[in-house]
């Protein structure tokens, strides 16, 4: 694992982000972990999520020309990354975010910050169905500006509506990368690492991965 995925993990069993236990998720799935990115609630921890974010973005290669954090929990990682990207990477990139609900006095509308042109990198945590990521894409179609890409914290690794993961299923569908600064299999990694205490989440996890994880 890199040193980011480390820091990332442990920041998020520190601030309770990733929770080991049963949790019912919006497709009705019983899993045996949560990853809740709002968790992340102080300065440091957005500092450093900024910072794993913006490696991974920029280990990847990858091209764009804005960021964009969809609404709610989307908006302060985007904003953690575009801080991270100025500050670590010399990248001063434009930065925008959408209302769930359109404003209808002063500027109105729901976008808001940067302008949505050429191609646009959307942030967020966990891609679960892609719904979420569907209505952003449309979103960004309808301004006039392309997909570049999307970058999450973690990939659950799990089958959307058919065989494929509901990432896999956004990569052949728009031709872009999902980025991930985890996937489900280092979260296992890192238990197997933790030994002991760790065996009943480790044992839940791998029945989990056996009843919907994707290859
Ligand atoms: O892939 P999906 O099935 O759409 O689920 C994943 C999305 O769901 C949550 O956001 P939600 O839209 O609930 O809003 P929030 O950010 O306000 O919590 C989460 O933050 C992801 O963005
Ligand atoms: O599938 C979900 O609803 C879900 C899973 C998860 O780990 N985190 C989250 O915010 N939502």
């Amino acid at each position: 694992m890199h040193p980011y995925q480390i820091e990332f993990i442990e920041l998020a069993r520190q601030y309770e982000v990733l929770k080991f236990g049963e949790f019912t998720l919006k497709s009705g799935r019983v899993s045996p972990y949560f990853f809740n990115a709002g968790a992340f609630d102080s300065g440091r921890a957005l500092a450093a999520l900024g910072r794993c974010y913006a490696q991974r973005i920029v280990d990847s290669g990858l091209e764009f020309d804005v960021l964009l954090g969809p609404a709610y929990k989307g908006i302060p990682l985007a904003a953690a990354t575009a801080v991270a990207l100025a500050d670590q990477h010399g990248r001063d990139v434009p930065f925008a975010y959408n209302r769930k609900e359109a404003k209808t006095h002063g500027e109105g509308g729901v976008l808001v910050g940067a302008p949505l042109k050429g191609r646009v990198l959307v942030i967020d945590d966990v891609i679960t169905a892609g719904t979420a990521v569907r209505e952003v894409i449309e979103m960004i179609e309808s301004a006039g500006a392309s997909l570049a890409g999307v970058a999450i914290g973690l990939n659950r690794q799990e089958r959307g509506a058919g065989e494929l993961s509901a990432i896999q299923e956004i990569e052949q569908a728009h031709a872009v990368p999902v980025l991930s600064i985890i996937d489900m299999a280092h979260i296992i990694e890192y238990l197997e690492n933790q030994g002991g205490d760790s065996a009943g989440a480790l044992a839940a996890m791998r029945d989990y991965r056996e009843h919907y994880g994707v290859a």
